[in-house]
């Protein structure tokens, strides 16, 4: 089987290429990633010389260079290539529009073209908005995106569900929790805290710190979309969760207890403009209809991330650096200066 992964040095993304050639070492893997700020082919160093694994760079709405790609031979299609984070998006949402929306559809009409045998589109919960205290997103759970990123990714989703209807093509679209795990880029709640709180730093929790999200180690999301390559039935959506819902301030706690740093590292500062309230995923549909089961609990995971950040200090410190740099000093210069 020949695999497009786009996004494939990413946080997500990366971790799926790594997973795959140790699943299916016969599989050939062709990665393709622009290679903007959060994409690393660091992450991938482990794997990089492997005879069946294959790297392009390339942006996935550069029509010319996606053709050429498709034409070399592909069978499945696993599109990661995003952009991800909510606080970007209220900065500069045309990004987000051109990658997640258009750039969807460029890959979409080279599978076409080239007649793939399955497009997994990666996607998120966000799209489904927010929740109140009870109730879970279901597949059939109304699509309200609350920020430009949510947004783009549904724009991006119902661009994959209408080839499907108009065109028959062979799709999948996967929804996902919050991911945490190796590799993620320290924008993120859980490395962004690991590593302000390691150099004492004032650690920023937006509003009251009770947003809930769902986390998900993200061996078991690669896991997930395994399956769903080789099981997942053509049109079907399929929700991701780790059914582990915590508040932001207990992930912040828990990561002063492990590194052993005072709670006075808490900074409460000003919220998230539109920031959605709790995320909770019923996993029941893939785990009923394709067998899947996380292998991680929440307290195992975030212990095995935390080490890994710990053993891993000069992969993070190199690239707060640069473009992050400036970018950190917008989001959190503003917001800790603006402290609750
Ligand atoms: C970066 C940061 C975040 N937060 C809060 C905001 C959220 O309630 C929670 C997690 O924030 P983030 O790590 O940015 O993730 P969130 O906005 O939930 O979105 C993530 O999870 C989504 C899946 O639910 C993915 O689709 C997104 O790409 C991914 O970024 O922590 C803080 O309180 N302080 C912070 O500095």
């Amino acid at each position: 089987m020949k695999l497009l992964v786009t996004g494939g040095a990413g946080f997500i993304g990366s971790n799926f290429v790594i997973y795959m050639l140790q699943q299916h070492p016969d599989y050939q893997i062709l990665n393709v990633d622009a290679l903007t700020y959060a994409g690393n082919l660091e992450n991938l160093k482990s794997i990089e010389n492997h005879p069946n694994y294959t790297f392009a760079k390339a942006d996935i709405t550069d029509v010319q260079a996606m053709d050429a790609l498709f034409s070399q031979g592909v069978d499945v299609v696993v599109n990661f290539a995003a952009e991800s984070h909510v606080d970007r998006s209220i900065l500069e949402p045309d990004v987000f529009v051109k990658t997640n929306v258009l750039g969807t559809q460029v890959l979409l009409d080279a599978a076409k073209k080239y007649s793939v045998t399955k497009f997994v589109q990666v996607s998120t919960d966000e799209v489904y908005g927010t929740l109140g205290a009870t109730g879970l997103f279901t597949e059939e759970t109304p699509l309200t995106p609350n920020s430009p990123y949510s947004a783009s990714k549904a724009g991006g989703d119902l661009l994959v569900r209408a080839y499907h209807e108009t065109f028959g093509l062979p799709v999948n679209i996967t929804r996902c929790s919050n991911n945490y795990g190796p590799y993620q880029f320290p924008e993120k709640l859980i490395p962004l805290m690991i590593s302000r709180a390691l150099a004492d730093q004032a650690l920023p929790v937006y509003g009251d710190g009770m947003n809930i999200r769902d986390w998900l180690y993200v061996e078991d999301h690669c896991s997930a979309i395994d399956l769903v390559i080789h099981e997942g039935v053509n049109g079907e959506v399929y929700n991701i969760g780790g059914n582990n819902e915590r508040t932001n301030v207990h992930i912040v706690n828990t990561v002063l207890k492990e590194l052993g740093k005072p709670d006075s590292l808490i900074t409460y500062v000003q919220d998230r403009p539109g920031h959605d309230r709790r995320y909770g995923i019923d996993p029941t549909k893939i785990t009923r209809e394709l067998g899947w089961k996380p292998k991680h609990t929440f307290e195992t995971g975030i212990k095995e991330t935390i080490q890994w950040y710990l053993n891993n200090q000069e992969w993070w410190t190199r690239i707060q650096s640069g473009e992050y740099q400036k970018y950190a000093e917008l989001q959190y210069g503003s917001r800790l200066g603006d402290s609750l």
